[in-house]
């Protein structure tokens, strides 16, 4: 799969342990940075990410930051996207499978790296439902894009 990778200054150690895992497993990743713990701007390479996952440059977006919030808050500002903050696999799982996520954030200030390797593979691994009452949800969300434009 074609993934892009974003974190602040407050992830990067995650993000280079997730590429890694990624790219073992044979995905194709995009890193949006950002490259050092210098203070940056979430929003900055949120945003990027978000695009490319938008564009279809890409199937599926990954971003952290300190709690993850700053960068799904930013995520989710882009059309299409449906960004999920995940805790645990449960969370990773159930934001594919109610809300077809298109992106995932975490946070390395909140989450071990082990839960969240495991919160990356069920996000992966874990296809939409397909669920008619989802599809109608789904639906609500882009009517609600198309209202606010
Ligand atoms: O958006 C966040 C908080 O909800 C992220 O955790 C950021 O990484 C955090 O705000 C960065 O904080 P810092 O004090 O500038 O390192």
């Amino acid at each position: 799969m074609k993934i892009a990778i974003a974190c602040d200054h407050g992830a990067v150690d995650y993000k280079l342990d997730l590429i890694s895992m990624l790219v073992e497993q044979g995905h194709e990743v995009i890193d949006c940075g950002c490259d050092g713990e210098a203070s940056v701007d979430y929003p900055d390479y949120a945003y990027q990410c978000a695009k490319l996952v938008q564009q279809g440059e890409v199937e599926k977006g990954i971003v952290m930051c300190g709690t993850g919030i700053g960068m799904s808050i930013c995520a989710n500002k882009v059309k299409g996207i449906r960004c999920g903050l995940c805790f645990d696999t449960t969370m990773a799982r159930l934001t594919r499978e109610h809300n077809d996520a298109n992106m995932l954030a975490v946070g390395q200030r909140t989450t071990g790296i082990e839960v969240v390797k495991d919160i990356v593979n069920t996000f992966l691994t874990t296809p939409f439902s397909d669920g008619e009452r989802h599809i109608k949800r789904i639906e609500k969300i882009a009517a609600i894009e198309e209202m606010e434009e």
